[in-house]
């Protein structure tokens, strides 16, 4: 299942073992496989990725910059294309988690995923209008001019595909208020778009507000971005994942993320585990996503819920989807501008943003499965606490050196706690 990437070179996502090469034979591997050159990965070297004068040119009364460790997820394919995926994380266990569930779907054919058009949207809202519904006729009646007024504002966006493509009008009213609120329809192709919309937004509201009545408002991007879902499904062996007994309990964990809010939110969490990873590495925004997320976690009864679904197959495999707005883009933002987003891009190879949402996706889901497996069988602790155990020892003082042989005893006393690390560190030490 190789991909070539558009140097074409072959990728091959299943590295065994990956997790002993050091750092350097890793950034070979990538070097080797992918469409990253040696000058390329050396983005790495920085601490973070990023100069003080390129944090200074991208937020305001910039001190520094904060580092988060980028890590390679391996073994996934996706639509018959293999792809190394860089994470950018703080929490142990997510990479190694992404990847084994992926080697657990990639004999089956791994992931397959497919989008919506990438439709975002902008409201503006009318307050103080006499005549909500008649106001919402005049509105829908006037589409194409507000549309063509729209449009002229980004014309660049109109010439590569996308531009506006629809408008609606909601009444929304209480017993306090009843405001009429337009929505723009805007495909922004390979943008996240939100300035692309807000322009437009802005640039129509006082037209708008002539049509319809009364005075504008809000006229801003919603970042509940249902017009613009990507969806990923995939088959899980049920030996891999552990048997007949974890795949049955697997359904049961995943049912009760459907019913019950509390667990909904930690399985939620789970999914965003991997999500947030993939966005952040590539520059994207991490708040827009995960809004957009929440947002569609409330089920059509109203309650918060699972976003994902698990159901057993006729093979007794597990079958995994997962549908979600996905707001990302490869142009504009902070993509273009930071040095190890761009090399995230390119290690991905990806030519648009629905190929990117679908990766997203895929370690959403990913992810998700490798923690509700473990759940459903031997519980989280030894796995994610075994990889935790690293941090236990560092925090406790353990150098390089001796990181191993205080996380073997950590893991050999089921103690991974920063006292009992720095115990043993003091008995390593004294030669004990
Ligand atoms: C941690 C594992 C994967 C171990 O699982 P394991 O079965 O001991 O793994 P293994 O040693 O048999 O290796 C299997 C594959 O996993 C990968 N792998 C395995 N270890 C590593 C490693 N060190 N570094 C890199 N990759 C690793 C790797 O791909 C490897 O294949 P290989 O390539 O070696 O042939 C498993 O226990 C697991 O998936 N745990 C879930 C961890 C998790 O979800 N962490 C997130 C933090 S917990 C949380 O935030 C959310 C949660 C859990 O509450 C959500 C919820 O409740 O739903
Ligand atoms: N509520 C929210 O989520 C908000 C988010 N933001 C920020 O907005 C930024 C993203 O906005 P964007 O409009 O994506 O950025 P942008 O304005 O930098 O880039 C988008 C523009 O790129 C041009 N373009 C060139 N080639 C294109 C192609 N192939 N496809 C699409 N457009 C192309 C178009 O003119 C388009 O308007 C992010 O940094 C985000 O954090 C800003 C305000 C609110």
């Amino acid at each position: 299942m190789n991909n070539r990437s558009k140097n074409n070179r072959s990728v091959n996502s299943r590295i065994a073992d990956f997790r002993s090469y050091d750092v350097a034979a890793r950034r070979a591997e990538i070097v080797r496989q992918t469409d990253l050159t040696e000058a390329d990965i050396a983005v790495y070297d920085a601490a973070d990725g990023l100069t003080i004068d390129q944090a200074d040119r991208m937020v305001e009364n910039v001190l520094g910059v904060i580092g988060i460790p980028v890590g390679v997820a391996t073994n996934f394919t996706i639509n018959g294309k293999d792809y190394l995926i860089p994470l950018a994380t703080e929490e142990p266990s997510v990479v190694a988690a992404a990847s084994n569930a992926a080697r657990i779907a990639r004999g089956l054919g791994g992931f397959h995923a497919s989008s919506t058009q990438p439709i975002m949207q902008a409201q503006i809202q009318l307050v103080d209008v006499m005549d909500p519904e008649a106001a919402r006729i005049r509105l829908l009646e006037a589409r194409e001019e507000i549309m063509a007024l729209a449009n002229e504002q980004d014309p660049k966006l109109v010439s590569v595909g996308g531009g506006v493509k629809d408008i609606s009008v909601r009444v929304v009213s209480s017993d306090q208020a009843t405001y009429v609120v337009l929505h723009l329809h805007v495909d922004v192709r390979d943008a996240m778009g939100a300035n692309a919309v807000n322009t437009m937004a802005e640039a129509i509201a006082d037209r708008v507000s002539e049509i319809g009545g009364g005075h504008v408002v809000l006229r801003i991007l919603t970042n509940k971005a249902d017009l613009r879902l990507t969806r990923v499904r995939a088959v899980f062996d049920a030996e891999l994942i552990g048997g007949a007994e974890v795949v049955d309990n697997l359904i049961h964990a995943a049912r009760l993320a459907e019913l019950d809010p509390y667990r909904a939110a930690t399985h939620n969490k789970g999914i965003m585990n991997g999500i947030s990873a993939v966005v952040l590495a590539t520059g994207n925004d991490t708040r827009a996503v995960e809004a957009g997320c929440h947002s569609h976690a409330v089920n059509a009864d109203g309650i918060y819920s699972s976003l994902s679904h698990f159901e057993k197959n006729a093979d007794g495999n597990i079958v995994g989807t997962l549908e979600l707005p996905m707001p990302v883009g490869l142009v504009g933002g902070a993509t273009k501008v930071h040095p190890v987003a761009q090399a995230a891009i390119k290690m991905l190879g990806v030519e648009s943003a629905e190929e990117l949402a679908g990766i997203i996706l895929a370690v959403g889901l990913a992810q998700n499965l490798a923690a509700v497996r473990v759940l459903a069988g031997e519980g989280v602790q030894r796995g994610h606490m075994g990889l935790h155990a690293r941090n236990i020892a560092a925090t406790a003082g353990a150098q390089k050196s001796e990181i191993d042989a205080v996380v073997a005893r950590l893991i050999a006393d089921k103690s991974i706690r920063v006292e009992h690390a720095e115990k043993v560190l003091a008995e390593i030490r004294g030669g004990n």
